[in-house]
């Protein structure tokens, strides 16, 4: 019977008992004696009436009493059968498993979760050891001693709070686990409530992170926050074991350009490539990381002397200046090395890095891919450069820099085609600066973009204003273009421009690009080269011979000159093999229709064998050095001729 019917059936019996008892006598006193109310109270009985309706009343509250108590008891039995559903409905809809065992290890509740973490159904599950099933040898001992050890001293590791195993699936693979485990006491045993947790995935996120804060994302090398942990241990070590160390500095040569020109997907590429190709040359205890942009450093312990940072940036520079095959693209980079040492150049990781740093800038200004070690008189160089850089910014305002010409003649007439416009910069205080200084300053940064416009600009303005001078030799005006400037996307707007301000006609510009700018993005290139035909210049390869040009490429560009690098001259006198490369250039150029000027003649030895080698152009100080206009006005104003 349920609690509200036996509520129902008590007010009943108290319902009857009422009538009875309390209507009985007034029955008797209105009905059968015909009396009044009044006289019914007067009855010989009414003591007897009184007594009745106190009965009356204790039976009333005592109903009101048992009915409260009966409503409170449904209550309790109803909410904790609410209780109970619901925490088996958290139990089975929990994000963890929930397994119950008994002292021996026996699973009696087994959810969804743990179905689904574990693979084992509930019903194979119940029954069987929780040890066997899903844990490991090793922690199925531990916990096997640990439920021991809480039965026998009410205490067990697992009361201290969660712990990590290395859970089973029931398809045998393995992975990291939290359980958290309730002791429940039953009677004078106990059953133990364990939760566990899948944490594979955290543990993925963590490794993740992880490798997100200390690796380099693009190569996977470390990146610098964990170089400077690293360096900073091995600095140590060595200290300890009174070691050397070696830190390299490495920055790509020609990087910029390829990014620039060929967009950041290839020089991506070109960069986790680069890090395959340094990850291959250093031994197990080096490391190599990126610092960021196209800069590495490699960490050299254990050094036995100069030797071994040496003969890892031999094997470095020859595995970079490989071909790097970037989809269907080659491309070529070179690269900078400068190398500190341990505990010569510094004995912390700021001084041993800012001296790498340092060399490998004197490496870049040596004429790039090339490895120099640090010296003391190196940092005070970086502080010039530094100081040099900030001055350059200002030198176009200020007026500081000019060009010099120097002519280039014609081996048969001795007639002057044409000059190379080269800069020059003299500062207030410091005087007169290097070309070789400044220019590989500016070329390495943007400011090669407005000082090449002003040099371009100046060029034109001067050339035309020797042609109204002199209007019977009209010269050829040859401009250095560096691989940024020939990189740049307005390229054939900016010359057109400089053409079209100073009036001069294409034909009589020639734009001098190196073998390096050329031979990056060859399609691109062959593009740019063919739209500044079109306007009507000429172009120049400089310095042939000194880069990376593939002949089978070369022929494909829309190339009127090429310029015979200077080294090659210096040698032929002595080296038969630099002799027989100036006569295979010169002969090779003019099969394929372009014109040769060789650079840098300084001896008669030397004009001589380029006469015999049919070379078209010379330029050298064996006929002028580069001179400011006023001189070329008035060679002009000779006749525009040198005796060779
Ligand atoms: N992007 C730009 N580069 C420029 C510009 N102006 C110059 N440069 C480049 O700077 C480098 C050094 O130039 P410079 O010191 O002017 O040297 C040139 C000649 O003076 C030198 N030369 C010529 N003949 C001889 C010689 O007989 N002997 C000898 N020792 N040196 C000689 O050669 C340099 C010309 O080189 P090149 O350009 O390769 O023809 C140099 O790389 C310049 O290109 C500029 O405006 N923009």
């Amino acid at each position: 019977m349920k609690a509200s019917n036996a509520i129902n059936m008590i007010w009943l019996a108290i319902l009857l008992a009422f009538v009875y008892w309390f209507l009985e006598p007034t029955i008797y006193a209105f009905v059968l004696q015909k009396g009044t109310f009044t006289d019914k109270w007067l009855h010989p009985d009414a003591e007897e009436l009184r007594t009745r309706m106190s009965v009356v009343s204790l039976l009333l509250l005592f109903g009101v009493y048992a009915q409260t108590m009966l409503k409170r008891q449904q209550q309790i039995m109803e909410s904790l059968q609410a209780s109970k559903q619901k925490i088996r409905q958290i139990i089975d809809t929990a994000n963890d498993a929930f397994i119950t065992i008994d002292a021996e290890g026996s699973i009696s509740d087994w959810n969804p979760m743990a179905e689904m973490i574990f693979g084992w159904p509930e019903d194979l599950a119940i029954g069987k050891s929780m040890m066997d099933l899903i844990m490991n040898q090793a922690p199925r001992n531990a916990l096997i001693d640990d439920i021991q050890e809480f039965i026998n001293t009410g205490s067990a590791p697992f009361t201290q709070g969660q712990i990590v195993i290395t859970a089973l699936h029931r398809d045998g693979h393995e992975f990291p686990a939290e359980m958290s485990i309730s002791p429940q006491a039953v009677g004078a045993s106990f059953i133990f409530n364990i939760f566990v947790r899948d944490i594979s995935q955290r543990k993925a996120d963590e490794e993740k992170l992880e490798t997100l804060a200390t690796r380099d994302e693009l190569t996977g090398l470390i990146n610098r926050f964990s170089y400077n942990h690293l360096l900073k241990k091995e600095v140590a070590l060595a200290k300890r074991h009174m070691e050397s160390l070696a830190v390299l500095f490495l920055d790509l040569d020609g990087f910029k350009n390829i990014n620039d020109s060929l967009g950041h997907d290839v020089g991506d590429q070109l960069l986790r490539e680069t890090a395959n190709r340094l990850s291959a040359c250093i031994r197990e205890s080096d490391t190599v990381a990126r610092i960021g942009g196209d800069e590495f450093l490699i960490i050299m312990p254990g050094i036995k002397d100069v030797h071994d940072p040496r003969f890892l940036c031999e094997r470095i520079l020859n595995m970079i200046g490989q071909p790097y095959l970037i989809g269907t693209q080659e491309c070529f980079v070179g690269a900078s090395i400068g190398i500190s040492l341990y505990p010569l150049d510094g004995d912390n990781v700021e001084s041993l890095v800012k001296n790498a740093d340092t060399a490998m800038y004197q490496a870049k200004d040596s004429g790039r891919n090339a490895y120099k070690f640090f010296t003391p008189a190196m940092g005070e160089e970086a502080f010039k450069r530094m100081e040099m850089e900030r001055a350059l910014r200002y030198a176009i305002e200020k007026n500081q820099f000019k060009l010099l010409y120097q002519p280039q003649v014609e081996l048969s007439s001795g007639r002057i085609l044409g000059v190379e416009a080269l800069l020059r910069w003299t500062h207030p205080e410091w005087g007169p600066i290097s070309p070789s200084v400044f220019i590989s300053l500016i070329e390495n940064t943007n400011l090669i973009l407005p000082i090449g416009e002003w040099v371009l600009d100046e060029a034109c303005k001067q050339n035309k204003a020797w042609q109204a001078l002199h209007p019977g030799f009209p010269l050829r005006m040859a401009v250095n273009f560096a691989a940024r400037q020939f990189a740049q996307a307005d390229l054939v707007e900016t010359v057109a421009k400089a053409l079209q301000k100073s009036g001069l006609a294409a034909e009589f510009l020639e734009l001098e690009i190196t073998e390096g700018s050329a031979m990056n993005d060859i399609e691109l290139n062959i593009r740019k080269m063919q739209a500044l035909k079109e306007l009507g210049v000429s172009i120049a390869i400089d310095d042939f011979g000194t880069g990376f040009s593939s002949l089978a490429y070369l022929k494909r560009f829309p190339i009127d000159i090429l310029k015979i690098d200077k080294s090659f001259l210096d040698e032929i006198q002595h080296g038969k093999k630099d002799a027989a490369i100036v006569a295979t250039i010169s002969e090779m150029a003019h099969s394929l229709g372009m014109e040769v000027i060789a650079e840098g003649v300084e001896t008669k030895y030397q004009l001589e064998f380029l006469r015999g080698h049919g070379c078209d152009m010379i330029q050298g100080y064996l006929f002028s050095r580069p001179v400011p206009p006023e001189q070329i006005a008035e060679i002009l104003q000779k006749g525009g001729k040198i005796k060779v």
